[in-house]
């Protein structure tokens, strides 16, 4: 009872401390403690980029998926992806926006991406992203492809089906993706949140969730990344306003130089990995 305890009081430490704590082998290579925010937070940091700075969709999300672009090829080089191709896998919203855009960016740095889009929203901005796309001969999937496809055809998958609007339960239409992403021993690299996580909860309960291997976050990590477990959590999405960050209290970590993302954490022995980002 009394470790049981003692385990219920770390794990509860681990989360209050949030990004300071050294757990396991991770390595928190920042030493601000980064705050982890709530979903209204994240929705309410979105509105004031969009009305008082004047941002569009079109200009973060750009940035946004080219730091998530960025942050893989960093991870996953050429020579280890080889002649595999990158299942791009693109939800409804904006986090699928930043799917189109991490697989455009893919593309030009040599990659071969590959896009399933199940459910297309009508908006110029994603119909403009897609266009982009098969203009620049990334190929759209008709269908989820099987699991032994992606198996000897993938070297990674990227979830960019749902971000910080997502609200439980996953609707019919995404189950199946999520449920590939799940069984799938190619690494899952997630933009923002893993799909079907609660955004400020965290891994589902029954602890049947998706375990991507990577994690972007995008701004500033949400509440629910607490949980994550993988190997690199990356922060890309380097576009907050100083001032923002300060009412927020967000301290974020230090962007090296002028990169697009930065390595938060890394929970593997790969020392050169960790001192090269
Ligand atoms: N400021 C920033 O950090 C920016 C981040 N970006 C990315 O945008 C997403 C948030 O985008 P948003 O469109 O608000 O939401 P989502 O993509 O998470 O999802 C909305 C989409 O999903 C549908 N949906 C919600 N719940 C369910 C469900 N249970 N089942 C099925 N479908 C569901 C909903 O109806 C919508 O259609 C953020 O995470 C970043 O990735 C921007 O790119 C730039 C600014
Ligand atoms: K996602």
């Amino acid at each position: 009872m009394k470790i049981l305890q003692s385990i219920h009081s770390i794990s509860y430490f681990s989360k209050l401390f949030q990004g300071t704590l050294l757990k396991n082998t991770k390595r928190y290579l920042s030493t601000r403690t980064m705050r982890y925010i709530e979903q209204e937070e994240a929705i309410s940091i979105d509105q004031e980029l969009f009305n008082d700075y004047r941002f569009s969709v079109d200009q973060l999300m750009e940035l946004a998926g080219l730091s998530c672009a960025t942050a893989i090829a960093k991870t996953y080089s050429m020579e280890k992806v080889g002649n595999k191709s990158i299942l791009v896998i693109c939800g409804p919203g904006n986090n699928g926006g930043d799917g189109l855009v991490c697989a455009r960016h893919l593309k030009v740095f040599g990659y071969k991406p590959v896009i399933y889009y199940p459910v297309r929203t009508e908006k110029q901005l994603y119909n403009n992203l897609t266009t982009q796309c098969t203009n620049m001969a990334v190929p759209f999937l008709q269908m989820l492809p099987e699991l032994s496809t992606v198996e000897c055809t993938f070297a990674l998958i990227v979830d960019a089906v749902f971000g910080f609007s997502f609200k439980p339960p996953v609707r019919e239409a995404f189950v199946a993706s999520i449920d590939l992403m799940k069984k799938a021993t190619v690494p899952v690299v997630s933009i923002d949140l893993p799909s079907g996580w609660h955004v400020d909860n965290g891994e589902p309960e029954e602890r049947s969730g998706l375990l991507p291997e990577m994690l972007i976050s995008l701004m500033c990590p949400k509440r629910g990344a607490l949980d994550f477990r993988g190997i690199y959590h990356y922060l890309g999405g380097r576009f907050v306003p100083a001032a923002l960050e300060e009412k927020y209290e967000l301290n974020l970590p230090e962007y090296p130089g002028t990169d697009c993302c930065v390595l938060i954490s890394c929970d593997c022995e790969d020392e050169e990995h960790q001192k090269e980002h």
